[in-house]
Order: structure tokens, then C-alpha cells, then sequence
């Protein structure tokens, strides 16, 4: 099923759920700061579990402590859409279990 591009007016109400992401560009972005570098790395790999189950996935960076994400569709032509907005919601469900802020 293709997805389709959201409007800047759907992406900006749909953030407002989603608190500390945001559009840089034509893309989704959030940063999380962990409390080590191996609480880093397992949220990493928790992050792509969830990719694979979605089949949707971002640019995921694993910095000393922090992790972050940059996603958008690269079968919509590189916009963003719902997939990216639930990958969002599903990285921001797991994230307290990490410690992640
Ligand atoms: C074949 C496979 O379903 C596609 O390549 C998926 C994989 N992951 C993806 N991830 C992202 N971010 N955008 C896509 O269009 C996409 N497509």
C-alpha cells in the first residue's frame, strides 16, 4: 500500500503528541542522552528490532551516550509520512524503559 505525503499542518498536529520531535527539513528528528554508552547501544538495538518489525527505517546514529534518529520515506519520494510518525510514537514507547530523555 503506498503512503502518502503528509502536509506541513498534519506533521506539525501530530507532533504535538509527540514531544521533543521535530521537522528538520524533510525530515523526522529526535535525540535521546542515556546514561551510558551500553545503555546507548541496546536502545540502538531495541530501535532496530522495531524497524524491522515495521519494515521502516531511520538514520540511527549511536553517539558516547546519546542515540538519535532522522527518519523520512524513501518511497514517497523522501517526505514524511504516517510510517515515520509511528516509528516515532513506537522509539518514544520504548525509550523510558531505557532511561532515555
Ligand atoms: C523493500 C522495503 O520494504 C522498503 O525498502 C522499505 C524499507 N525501509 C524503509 N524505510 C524508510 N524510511 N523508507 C522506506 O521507504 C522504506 N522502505
Amino acid at each position: 500500500m503506498p503512503v502518502e505525503p503528509l502536509s506541513q499542518k498534519e506533521i506539525e498536529d501530530r507532533l504535538a503528541g509527540l514531544p521533543g520531535w521535530s521537522l528538520e527539513g524533510d525530515r523526522l528528528t529526535r535525540s535521546y542522552r542515556l546514561g551510558s554508552h551500553v545503555a546507548a547501544t541496546a536502545m540502538v538495538v531495541h530501535i532496530a528490532q522495531v524497524q524491522e518489525e515495521l519494515d521502516h527505517h531511520s538514520d540511527l546514529t549511536l553517539g558516547y551516550d546519546t542515540v538519535s534518529l532522522s527518519v523520512h520515506t524513501h518511497s514517497a519520494g523522501g517526505a514524511v509520512t504516517a510510517k515515520d510518525l509511528e516509528l516515532a510514537r513506537r522509539v518514544e514507547d520504548l525509550a523510558p524503559a531505557h532511561g532515555a530523555h
